[in-house]
């Protein structure tokens, strides 16, 4: 008999949250009737709203489960060596909002998954289109020779650079990491403070080249970049153990062309991975979401290799975690009615939010509709060829052209994430569950990854009312759309009026 490799139970608050139902119903129906009895039926017009978005409210509360995950006992299911490959796309979009440092940390702290090297790729995608980041990358692949074999060997829980240094002590060993990356940080510093990418900056003759190409590139007008900074098949770190992928990406940008925001960047990421390692399994983060725990892949990997479980399991949620919040978190930065206590509804209810970052999807959900048999894993297969060879980049700059999408209406409405909302990850997620598919929240008592909420009160609002411009997008989308999506609209309004009272409370 196969080994457990994941349990669940019903959250012990259900019996108080279904009493409390009951209660509350009864009284409301009491008040609702006295409406009746007095003259004013605006009053009763309100309550009665008041009571409906209530009641949408109760699908959270119903039945909220909790799981554990056992990835120790995944060798008794198949070998490491056999694991399905997996892709981690990482979205970036302005070097000075989004620290080129902070997204190389990020990049670092993913490629150091405790996971075979030859299975593991991480792609950035960069719709800055900046130098900068770049520059910030070729440092960060050379740093990943001595900081991926120091983790493994310390047995490092944190494993983005800039988290660790910030937090941890130092040995002697530590001590020489940390003047290497203090000294990486200072050639992106200074290459920052000029704002270009200076070729005395530059070491290698290769590299210089590639950064005599950037001339007049802006943000929203700049032909494709993709760059192998590490490949798996021929890079080795310092101990001679294989790095993984490392590729990054500048999708091509034309003022005149549709870019479809973040949703559109992670397309292009699909289809370039695709000409790439085509892994069968994804993992999607933002730039500012660190890993905080090396053995994540493995828990997400105990639904997915579970074959009663994964027919038509879609991904695996993790929850956002933050750190720097300030004191009392007065701006409710951490939101968890969103992230935490609501995800746990929905999960009882086979269907978990995606929230945009930290979740483990399966490539062929993004494809095709459940009844259609899902791939196995063993049909994702690898090239033999490299990467970097001519062949694979001609293919993959051919799918990552802004061209690449017109005529090819069904990205982004039938397959990929999808279009035509600000939260991409909401809507992409509510298409796949009305396709059939189903999804799990993952909460384990270390934190998965970790982010940084809003600091200030400006970031904070700016943070809330692009959420709630992108939520009231899906709600005219809805009404257009029939009466499946009815339900749809009528949940989200319930999100919104939740999500007004955090921005009341915020003022
Ligand atoms: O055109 C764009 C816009 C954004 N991003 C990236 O998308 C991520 C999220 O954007 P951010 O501005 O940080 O939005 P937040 O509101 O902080 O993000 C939350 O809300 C978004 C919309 O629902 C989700 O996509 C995110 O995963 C979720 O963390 C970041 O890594 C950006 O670099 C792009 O790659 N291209
Ligand atoms: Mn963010």
């Amino acid at each position: 008999m196969a080994p457990l490799l994941h349990t669940h139970q019903i959250h012990p608050r259900t019996t108080l949250n279904r009493l409390h139902f009951l209660l509350y119903s009864l009284s409301l129906l009491l008040l609702l009737h006295h409406h009746t009895t007095t003259p004013s039926f605006l009053l009763l017009l309100a309550d009665v709203f008041l009571a409906f978005l209530w009641l949408l409210s109760q699908g959270f509360r119903w039945r909220p489960v909790r799981r554990w995950e056992f990835p120790e006992l995944l060798s008794k299911v198949t070998a490491s060596k056999d694991f399905p490959a997996l892709d981690v796309f990482i979205c970036t979009t302005d070097p000075y909002k989004e620290p080129p440092v902070g997204v190389a940390s990020t990049a670092l702290s993913a490629l150091a998954f405790d996971y075979p090297s030859d299975r593991l790729s991480v792609y950035v995608s960069d719709d800055g289109g900046s130098d900068l980041t770049l520059f910030a990358f070729f440092e960060a692949a050379k740093f990943a020779r001595c900081w991926l074999p120091f983790c493994r060997e310390n047995g490092v829980m944190e494993r983005s650079p800039e988290a660790y240094f910030q937090s941890s002590g130092c040995d002697v060993e530590a001590e020489k990491m940390k003047v290497m990356f203090e000294s990486l940080k200072e050639r992106v510093d200074c290459a920052m403070e000029k704002g270009y990418v200076d070729l005395n900056l530059v070491n290698s003759l290769e590299e210089k080249e590639i950064f005599k190409t950037w001339k007049n590139f802006t943000r929203k007008d700049h032909p494709s970049v993709i760059q192998v900074l590490l490949e798996s098949k021929k890079d080795k770190d310092i101990t001679g153990h294989p790095l993984p992928n490392l590729i990054y990406i500048s999708r091509e940008k034309r003022p005149a062309s549709l870019h479809n925001f973040k949703a559109g960047a992670l397309n292009t990421l699909l289809r370039v991975s695709e000409t790439m390692t085509n892994a069968p399994l994804i993992l999607t983060l933002d730039c500012d979401m660190c890993s905080n725990d090396p053995y994540a892949p493995k828990r997400a990997l105990c639904y997915f290799l579970d074959k009663d479980f994964s027919p038509n399991l879609s991904f695996v949620q993790f929850p956002q975690r933050f750190t720097g919040l300030n004191k009392n978190d007065i701006y409710n930065g951490e939101f968890r009615r969103v992230f935490t206590l609501g995800e746990q509804g929905l999960d009882g209810l086979q269907s978990a939010n995606y929230l945009g970052t930290g979740c483990f999807f399966s490539r062929g959900s993004l494809y095709s509709s459940p009844p259609m048999a899902m791939p196995s894993f063993d049909e994702f297969k690898l090239h033999s060829c490299l990467l970097s060879s001519e062949l694979i980049l001609l293919k993959a700059h051919e799918v990552a052209s802004s061209e690449y999408e017109h005529g090819r209406k069904e990205w982004g409405s039938q397959i990929g994430f999808r279009y035509g909302s600000l939260v991409e990850d909401y809507y992409t997620c509510y298409r796949l569950h009305c396709q059939g598919w189903r999804s799990v929240f993952c909460n384990p008592d270390r934190p998965a990854f970790l982010g940084e909420a809003p600091k200030s009160l400006v970031d904070a609002i700016s943070q809330s009312k692009r959420w709630f411009v992108g939520l009231y997008q899906l709600k005219i989308f809805s009404m257009v759309t029939g009466l499946r999506s009815m339900a749809f609209c009528s949940f989200y309004v319930t999100h919104m009026i939740l999500g007004k009272d955090e921005v009341l409370m915020m003022e």
